[in-house]
């Protein structure tokens, strides 16, 4: 049947000619309605697909489908260049949210082609799907909510902040009377990189200490940087272009073969270290490695499963938090209102433990920030506008119809939106732009931080899948802010200009540069 067409349209070149106007007179048609809405929409040419509007928008794709998605009713076909595959669903709707990553859970999966992209992470959890899933958040699961753990994190997050982070602002900042100038989101990464790496593994790794801030990152750093480009990489690239880079061993692939060869190295070092030690003393400790050789889940758990839980943690936590702490200080920065607030309930914490630690710099810990109602609000704001993953993917495992009555095949690729979800004025009101921490306390003076249902605000996820590591993030952002904000002020150089980047994580385009001073009266 295929055959016997493809001889007929090969016979008379007329039809495909025809077909093609046709289908382009359509577009056109289609793309001079589309000038009428309010914002561009992508429109499917013949042979290209939508593939000219991600073109017209290259370094601004979330920005567009963020203005386009409430123009198509939230939820869209993306259509891609024929006969390449590259079609996928896009939403920014909570009910579609809600239908995929929570009712119907067992009907989307990451799928293989996003654990091929990503397999850097091995066969661990952030890959793995159904069974194999189940049973590997069971057991980190376990790992992430035990007290010792917890403890450990939130020790580790408090003693880098207070030996890596506070000193070196204070240094950056001791550049005469004016401050000095960093790029905070450089800082951190290499904090973030400092506190899980601790937390991992029990070392320190200390690249943001004042020494050796200067210096390129450590290897081990810069691996899972290049990893994090390459991922994304691989998420922009025709499939078939970056498996050829991969087998040919060139440019981006083979700095990630690199990258991989570093991580491996170290890890299973550390592995075989600790194997060696006498049997008490294999694990021992409370950071990762050591809860999961003495998981009694898994007591036999192999070297490769060591390494995935190990390097997968890293892409779970260290940028996600470094991402979040920029953009947070980006609207620090640009509310002075926020930050006035935010120093007045530090100031009313400090003075309300009347506690004699009056020798600045001052550092707060998890525990004391729990009160720390207004400083909470503005880090769930700063993760509703900038969403540290901007957005999820999965793959339908068969047909389905979602809310609204849109069909889904079987194989498609089903790309959730957080960063258009925040600006769609249906989801999130009027002023959805605005950087509003108020809109997360109840009542006029303050009081309790609101409850948003994960599918309207999944900045963690939501469903079985939801982050791990919510509470444990949360704290890090706010003791690291909360000590940023009580001890320096922090200003944005004037004329830098602050835009988020296209990227599987929401990192800046050009960092933020900020001039940071010693607060005269914390
Ligand atoms: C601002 C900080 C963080 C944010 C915004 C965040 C967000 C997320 C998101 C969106 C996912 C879903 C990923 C996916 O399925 O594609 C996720 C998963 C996960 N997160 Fe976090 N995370 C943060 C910090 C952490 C920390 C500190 C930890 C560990 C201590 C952690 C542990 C995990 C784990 C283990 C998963 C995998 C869950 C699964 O697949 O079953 N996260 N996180």
């Amino acid at each position: 049947m295929g055959g016997a067409l493809l001889s007929f349209l090969l016979s008379y070149p007329e039809f495909i000619l025809a077909a093609a106007c046709f289908l382009a007179f359509a577009a056109i048609r289609r793309a001079r309605d589309s000038r009428r809405l309010a914002a561009p929409v992508p429109v499917s040419w013949p042979v290209v697909g939508m593939l000219p509007f991600v073109v017209g928008h290259l370094g601004r794709l979330l920005d567009a489908a963020a203005a386009a998605l409430p123009e198509l009713g939230c939820t869209f076909m993306f259509r891609g260049p024929w006969l390449v595959g590259a079609d996928f669903l896009v939403t920014c709707d909570p009910a579609v949210f809600r239908h995929c990553l929570v009712a119907n859970f067992a009907g989307y999966d990451k799928g293989r082609d996003f654990a091929e992209m990503f397999d850097v992470v091995g066969d661990g959890l952030l890959v793995a799907d159904a069974a194999s899933w189940a049973a590997k958040r069971h057991l980190a699961a376990s790992v992430f909510t035990s007290a010792a753990f917890r403890a450990f994190v939130l020790s580790t997050v408090e003693r880098q902040t207070r030996r890596l982070l506070v000193p070196f602002l204070d240094h950056a900042g001791g550049g005469g009377g004016g401050g000095g100038v960093v790029e905070l989101e450089d800082v951190f990464m290499r904090y973030s990189l400092d506190v899980s790496y601790t937390v991992a593994f029990a070392a320190d790794l200390d690249s943001l200490s004042v020494a050796s801030a200067a210096e390129p990152f450590p290897p081990f750093g810069e691996a899972t940087r290049v990893t994090g480009e390459a991922v994304l990489f691989r998420h922009i690239a025709p499939a078939g272009w970056w498996k050829l880079m991969r087998w040919l061993n060139v440019g981006v692939e083979r700095r990630l073969a690199d990258a991989k060869a570093v991580l491996d190295e170290f890890v299973y070092r550390e592995i075989a270290n600790r194997r060696s030690r006498p049997a008490p003393a294999v694990a021992g400790g409370d950071d990762l490695l050591s809860m999961y050789m003495a998981s009694p889940i898994d007591p036999a758990m192999s070297d490769q499963t060591l390494r995935d839980a190990a390097v997968g943690f890293m892409f779970a936590a260290k940028d996600l938090i470094a991402a979040a702490l920029t953009w947070l200080f980006y609207m620090i920065c640009t509310h002075p209102h926020v930050e006035a607030k935010i120093l007045d309930e530090l100031r009313s914490l400090h003075v309300a433990a009347g506690d004699a630690r009056d020798a600045a710099p001052m550092v707060f810990d998890a525990d004391e920030l729990r009160a720390a109602t207004y400083l909470h609000a503005a880090v769930l704001e700063t993760l509703r506008l900038y969403p540290s993953a901007p957005f999820e993917e999965k793959e339908a495992v068969g047909d389905d119809v979602l809310p609204g009555g849109t069909a889904v095949r079987k194989g498609t690729r089903v790309v959730f939106c957080l960063y258009a979800m925040a600006r769609a004025e249906g989801i999130w009101g009027g002023d959805c732009r605005e950087f509003r921490p108020e809109r997360w306390l109840t009542g006029s003076g303050g009081g309790k931080v609101r409850q948003e249902p994960s599918y309207k605000f999944a900045a963690f996820n939501a469903g079985p899948r939801s982050c791990l590591g919510k509470d444990l993030g949360l704290s890090n952002i706010k003791v690291a802010a909360a000590a940023i904000v009580y001890n320096f002020t922090v200003e944005l150089v004037a004329g830098h200009v602050v835009e988020p980047k296209d990227s599987v994580v929401l990192h800046t385009k050009n960092g933020l540069m900020v001039r940071v001073k010693r607060r005269e009266t914390a």
